[in-house]
């Protein structure tokens, strides 16, 4: 027996920072604040799950959120999948409901007055449920903790809140309600006066197994989501039929309960401790073949860890002390302490067994319902990645092949724009050959077009002047519209064709899907080509004086010279009227030197560097728009033998 005691003392001493001391009146006072209570391990493990839901929470209402923005996009997220995480945030919000109301539950059983109230009432510190002789619990009792300082009692089934400020006050409740034994009554006490509803326990005491039939009733209604039962058994006698019978029944509901035997009343066997030990060691083996060879719910070793030889009554006594409260009976028999501390060491086991057994029964369930949703979540948002990874890959490989057709296109365009300039510098040059030789030709027929003149001639001053405004007039017209007859038709059939060829190959350097689109860009230029041309002559005959007394004497050398500055250089001396021609666009194909001789023969007498010359100013320079920049046509007029010069601009 003593080493029983110290066995148990060193026990509860080494078991952790617990302060055990003797009362007084020789009880024992063991505090359990600075213990840190294996019902933390629940309590934590409540917080942290319930802070990964919250997690969970965000982690799917952002993803929603982000589906939502990006369903729009092209079908990145389907519908079907917006839906399906969209789902998650009220299953989400269901788990989070029955997270925060999870709790750890304790139910006790065992035969009409074998000590279960007065066990519950042990554990809580107080005398909160009724209990004496007889048949007291007539009801299911749940006793949880309640926010509020308030004490009261609720029926199921009903919202209404009957308060409760003693164990008197209660009873009378309970027998006032004329409840059913099945049915169960909410007793909620203020969490801060006990530990153990601070921590979440919730304890079930119930009718005895011995007055009742409705076993599996029972079973059906409270027990299938307790974590941890305890078989309140009486130490006076041995387990009775109809507690095992209660047992058999649980295990073929639930799979491996947690079940813990109190043989209570053990106080009684202070009057005999002759066979204390005998009784015990009977008792204990009773207990462990039915929690291991009968119900199979743990091993013989595992077993004896669940049995435990304890006075409720006692413990009560000690703990209402403890906390100053009047007690009715202050006597404790021999050994209190021993049942005390064995009374402590259940609660010790009961907490490590109810807190992990509702860890993994409560939380791991969730644990793996919210993994599988941060899963499903994280499955969505890890296609979307790939759908939107694969869509960007694409759209670079496609901006980079249309990078590379437009290098491709600008390459072409720059060979082309080379080629059409050089095509451009040629129709220049083919213009200026045409001009020259059309020019040449015209000029050659201009004594025709003199001789065409046939205004009468009078040598009064006068009427020499009016005479020469009006051959001014007949030349100016008359060569301007054959030069536009003979060259606008012609170079403009060439602008026209070139224009064309430039806008075909334009097109075929487009993607032929393009072409379309760049016809409504590339439009042709409409207007009719025409030379453009102004004939100067009165400007040109400005410094021209007739000699009426050497009359038509005036050679054409004596005009070139004038060109040339060998003279009075008058006619460069106007340079509005005259545009130089650059020496690289003077053209080989000007009229040749036997042209000019023979248009000498026919009358002009010119020199053949007189032609030279008149034939450079004749050139003007083409623009590669299509008009003509400039050109300078000079010609030779005779009439009546009277020989002049004529510089006419176009522009
Ligand atoms: N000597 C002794 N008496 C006890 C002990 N535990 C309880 N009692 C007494 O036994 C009687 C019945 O106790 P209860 O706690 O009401 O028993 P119960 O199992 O809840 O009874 P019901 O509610 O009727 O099922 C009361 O008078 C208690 O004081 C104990 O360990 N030793």
């Amino acid at each position: 027996m003593a080493a029983y005691v110290n066995r148990t003392i060193s026990m509860m001493a080494g078991d952790g920072p617990h302060n055990v001391g003797m009362l007084n009146n020789g009880s024992v006072r063991i505090n359990m604040a600075n213990v840190d209570s294996p019902l933390q391990i629940f309590v934590r493990a409540k917080k942290k799950i319930n802070d990964i839901f919250v997690e969970i929470d965000d982690y799917v209402k952002d993803a929603v959120t982000f589906m939502h923005a990006v369903a729009g996009e092209k079908e990145i997220a389907t519908a079907q999948d917006v839906a399906n995480v969209e789902a998650y945030i009220s299953k989400v919000q269901a788990i989070r409901e029955v997270l925060k109301r999870d709790h750890m539950k304790v139910a006790f059983f065992g035969r009409t007055s074998n000590g279960k109230s007065t066990v519950i009432n042990a554990m809580l510190h107080d005398k909160i449920l009724p209990s004496g002789i007889g048949h007291t619990t007539n009801c299911f009792l749940q006793v949880e903790g309640s926010d509020t300082d308030d004490a009261f009692l609720r029926t199921e089934g009903s919202e209404e809140k009957r308060n409760v400020q003693s164990v008197s006050q209660l009873g009378h409740a309970l027998c006032a309600s004329r409840l059913q034994e099945c049915a169960l009554v909410h007793v909620y006490w203020p969490r801060e006066l006990c530990a153990l509803l601070r921590d979440d326990v919730v304890l079930v005491d119930s009718p005895g197994v011995d007055v009742t039939p409705n076993l599996d009733e029972w079973i059906d209604k409270y027990c299938l989501d307790a974590d941890v039962f305890v078989l309140v058994a009486n130490a006076e006698s041995t387990l009775m039929v109809t507690e095992k019978n209660f047992f058999h029944k649980v295990s073929t509901k639930i799979s491996q309960p947690n079940i813990f035997i109190l043989n209570n009343r053990w106080d009684a066997s202070a009057s005999e401790p002759e066979y204390l030990d005998q009784v015990r060691t009977q008792h204990a083996e009773r207990c462990v073949d039915f929690l291991s060879r009968e119900l199979r719910v743990c091993t013989p070793k595992e077993a004896e860890e669940r049995i435990f030889f304890i006075s409720a009554k006692e413990a009560l006594l000690t703990r209402m002390r403890e906390r100053e409260k009047p007690v009715t009976s202050p006597t404790l028999a021999d050994g209190h302490q021993v049942r005390y501390f064995e009374f402590v060491d259940f609660e010790r086991k009961f907490e490590e067994c109810i807190s992990q057994s509702a860890v993994r029964t409560k939380f791991a369930q969730h644990s793996r319902r919210g993994k599988n949703i941060a899963a499903d979540v994280m499955a969505v948002l890890d296609l979307i990645y790939n759908t939107a990874t694969e869509r960007k890959s694409a759209m670079v490989e496609k901006q980079r092949i249309l990078h590379e057709q437009l290098t491709s296109i600008e390459d072409q365009l720059t060979a082309v724009t080379k080629q059409m300039k050089e095509k451009i510098n040629r129709m220049v040059e083919s213009v200026e050959h045409k001009v020259s030789l059309t020019l040449s030709q015209e000029i050659r027929r201009l004594s025709a077009l003199v001789d065409e003149f046939g205004a009468p001639f009078r040598p009064e001053r006068a009427a020499l002047e009016q005479y020469k405004r009006a051959l001014h007039k007949h030349v100016d017209t008359g060569l301007g519209q054959r030069l536009k007859q003979r060259l606008s038709a012609d170079i403009g059939h060439e602008m026209d064709d070139a224009q064309a060829e430039m806008a075909e190959r334009m097109y075929k350097i487009l993607p032929a899907a393009k072409r379309s689109a760049a016809e409504a860009c590339m439009l042709p230029h409409k207007q009719p080509f025409e030379v453009l041309y102004r004939l100067n002559c009165d400007n040109l005959c400005a410094d021209f004086h007739e000699d009426l007394t050497f009359r038509f004497s005036y050679g054409i050398t004596a005009l070139i010279q004038r060109f040339h500055g060998k003279g009075s250089r008058l006619a460069l001396r106007n340079p509005a009227q005259y545009t130089p021609i650059p020496p690289s666009i003077s053209n080989p194909s000007l009229p040749s030197m036997d042209v000019v001789r023979s248009s000498g023969a026919n009358g002009f007498g010119l020199s053949t560097e007189d032609w030279s010359t008149v034939s450079k100013l004749a050139l003007g320079v083409l623009t590669s728009q299509g008009t003509m920049g400039g050109l300078l046509l000079s010609g030779l007029v005779s009439k009546h033998n009277v020989r002049q010069m004529i510089i006419v601009q176009t522009g």
